[in-house]
């Protein structure tokens, strides 16, 4: 037996990362400090986006399909603490799921290169 499952299982699979994305807008919109950028979202694209983008860096079996991370970022001039607020959304998400803290931190560790697309562009 493996130690370390592959990534997307270990997060729940599809319902698990779907209920993740699901518990972030949530946060999101009671957030005062980072609402604002999320004002004009459609939240219907950005759900099934983020699911597929997370799907996706978890080794899941998904294809991600939307605007590479610079591009939709672009614009937004995000600073390294409302970057840093965001994956603290996130990181509340996987502990409300009760995912492990091997796995949660699995997760941060492919999403951390992204940092440098997305903010300050
Ligand atoms: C690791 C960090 C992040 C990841 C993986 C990520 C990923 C994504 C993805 C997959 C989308 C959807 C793209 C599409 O529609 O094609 C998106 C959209 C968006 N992201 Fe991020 N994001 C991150 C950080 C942030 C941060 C820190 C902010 C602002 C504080 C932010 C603000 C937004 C907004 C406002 C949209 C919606 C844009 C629109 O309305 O079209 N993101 N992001």
């Amino acid at each position: 037996t493996t130690p370390q499952k592959n990534l997307f299982i270990a997060l729940g699979g599809e319902q698990g990362v779907q209920s993740l994305v699901d518990k972030m807008i949530t946060a999101i919109g009671k957030d005062p400090k980072i609402f604002d950028y999320f004002a004009e979202t459609k939240v219907s694209r950005f759900r099934q986006k983020l699911y597929l983008h997370f799907c996706h860096v978890a080794d899941g079996p998904c294809t991600y399909d939307g605007d590479t991370m610079i591009d939709v970022h672009t614009g937004m001039n995000i600073n390294e603490a409302d970057f840093n607020h965001l994956v603290d959304i996130l990181v509340d998400a996987m502990t409300q799921q009760g995912i492990k803290n091997t796995t949660q931190n699995a997760l941060l560790k492919k999403l951390a290169p992204l940092r440098q697309d997305i903010i300050y562009r």
